[in-house]
């Protein structure tokens, strides 16, 4: 029997896919001296680097397809996802190895709004009726960020 999936009213539904990647960097601010760095960033102005364990959770919003009851395949996601993101970044060294982030400070902050430039148009394009609302990048277990693109 027929299925119709489509739902009437107006409504939005936001899926998720998380992905995981390690990374190398140091916060450093180049117009400042190197005790200047030390005092302001402490152990992560560190010379020889230092690295975390990332996770990055990717939200998109959008109405379920009515014959795939999909807002977004999640396995076309996690796709883009590796392959505009993770494998750019992963056992990379943020500050020497990844083209987006050059002169530009590794912080959690930046990190995520470039990201974030990255996976829009690759979205959009992949899925015209999807559309990225959320990122959120854990840094440690105890610091993360959320951007909404805005
Ligand atoms: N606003 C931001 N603050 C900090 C960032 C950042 O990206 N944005 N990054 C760091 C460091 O790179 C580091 O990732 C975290 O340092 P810290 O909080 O000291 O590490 P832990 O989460 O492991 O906490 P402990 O207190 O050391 O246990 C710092 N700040």
């Amino acid at each position: 029997m027929h299925q119709n999936y489509q739902v009437a009213g107006s409504f939005m539904i936001y899926v998720t896919r998380k992905e995981h990647f390690n990374a190398a960097h140091r916060l450093y601010n180049p117009a400042w001296s190197d005790e200047k760095n030390q005092e302001v960033f402490g152990p992560c102005a560190n010379n020889n680097w230092h690295g975390h364990n990332f996770e990055l959770i990717v939200t998109v919003k959008g109405k379920p397809d009515p014959d795939t009851g999909f807002v977004i395949d999640l396995k076309v996601l996690g796709d883009i996802v590796k392959k505009e993101v993770v494998d750019k970044v992963d056992h990379k060294n943020l500050n020497l190895d990844v083209d987006f982030m050059q002169g530009k400070m590794a912080s959690c902050e930046i990190f995520v709004m470039e990201i974030w430039n990255i996976l829009a148009p690759a979205i959009a394009h992949a899925a015209p009726h999807a559309k990225l609302h959320y990122i959120k990048l854990i840094e440690t277990p105890k610091n993360f960020v959320e951007y909404y693109g805005e």
